[in-house]
């Protein structure tokens, strides 16, 4: 029998070098570009992504990017290279690289380090709880991609999404008891996971049932009523029509039925970074206050936390059997 080798690549979605323009400009010409993000044919898309968004976004978001920006860089690549160095710590035997899908560290360079050690066994981890086309699927594509220029593969597993995993959503409990013990419990849990749109779902993408599956498996787990504990749709982009209830239109409106007091938790993000620490914490914790809410608490992300890391490892382990 041969001696198997195994790699593991992590893999999040990727972020600006730098909080300016410029960076951000790249960053999101390189994202939106892929039609698993956005499928609007090229001869419509392009002109209005260069001659419009991009000139428009790029100096807006590099200033909300300046706001949460770490001593150490960008938080979503500062926590995923903590996630990477912590998983690499709990599996020795194990090649542990990470990627991201749109700019740095860039995926063919992260998967060529891999194929450089002669592993036997590629595990792909997109670190996306929930499936979704334009998340984990465009991992795929990037990843089969990348490996045309390979005479010989290694075994290759996928891990499509880990909605329900047990460690997934002891880990999530874990970190919202935390704050229900610091803050008592709220009127509502909300859980703000990253919209697509509707018509991606429409399609076949059963990105919002795991969503749902992740809530109600969340609820359980906190023995709390599943009907408090909202799912809601963030970060809304373009004109379409984009999956609903919408955060923000959440957040308006809770105060006036009697909800003035929310925790909310981001399930779908890894790590936190530009949509959880601006756009939940700074801008809907606003939405919310001004329509009268009284208390707003953001529970953060998993990031490098152990029982998150300990999940990850369950994750790899089960692929090597
Ligand atoms: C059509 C556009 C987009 C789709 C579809 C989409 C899906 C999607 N995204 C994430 C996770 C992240 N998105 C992040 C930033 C971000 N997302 C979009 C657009 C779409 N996302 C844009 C334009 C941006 C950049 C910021 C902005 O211009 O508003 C990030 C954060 C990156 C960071 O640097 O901090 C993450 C993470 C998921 C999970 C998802 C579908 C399920
Ligand atoms: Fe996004
Ligand atoms: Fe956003």
């Amino acid at each position: 029998m041969r001696q198997e080798k195994y790699g593991v690549l992590m893999v999040n979605l990727g972020t600006p070098e730098a909080p300016t323009p410029k960076a951000v400009k790249r960053y999101l010409a390189e994202f939106l570009s892929d039609r698993r993000v956005v499928d609007t044919p090229r001869a419509l898309w392009l002109p209005l992504l260069y001659g419009v968004i991009l000139p428009l976004r790029s100096p807006r978001v590099a200033k909300l990017y300046q706001s949460i920006w770490m001593a150490e860089g960008s938080p979503l690549l500062v926590y995923s290279r903590r996630q990477q160095q912590a998983l690499a710590a709990s599996l020795p035997d194990v090649a542990v690289e990470l990627a991201m899908n749109y700019g740095q560290p860039a995926l063919p360079q992260a998967l060529a380090r891999l194929i450089a050690q002669d592993i036997t066994r590629l595990i792909i981890l997109p670190l996306y709880p929930q499936y979704s086309c334009s998340t984990s699927a465009a991992i795929w594509d990037a990843v089969a991609r990348s490996l045309k220029r390979y005479r010989r593969l290694p075994s290759i597993s996928f891990i499509r999404d880990y909605a329900a995993h047990p460690a997934y959503i002891a880990a999530l409990s874990a970190r919202v008891a935390h704050v229900f013990a610091r803050h008592g419990r709220p009127d509502r849990l909300v859980l703000s996971f990253h919209g697509i749109l509707q018509r991606y779902a429409e399609e076949g993408d059963d990105y919002p049932q795991r969503c749902d599956v992740t809530r109600q498996a969340l609820a359980a787990a906190l023995d709390y009523p599943a009907e408090q504990v909202l799912m809601t749709f963030q970060s809304r982009f373009g004109r379409d029509p984009w999956l609903l209830p919408a955060t923000d239109e959440t957040m308006k409106s809770l105060p006036s039925q009697g909800v003035k007091r929310v925790q909310v938790i981001c399930p779908g993000f890894a790590a936190d970074c530009l949509e959880t620490l601006e756009e939940i914490q700074v801008q809907n914790r606003e939405i919310f206050e001004h329509a009268g809410g009284s208390a707003f608490h953001y529970i953060p992300a998993l990031n490098d936390d152990a029982a998150h890391v300990e999940m990850l490892r369950q994750l790899v382990m089960a692929e090597l059997r």
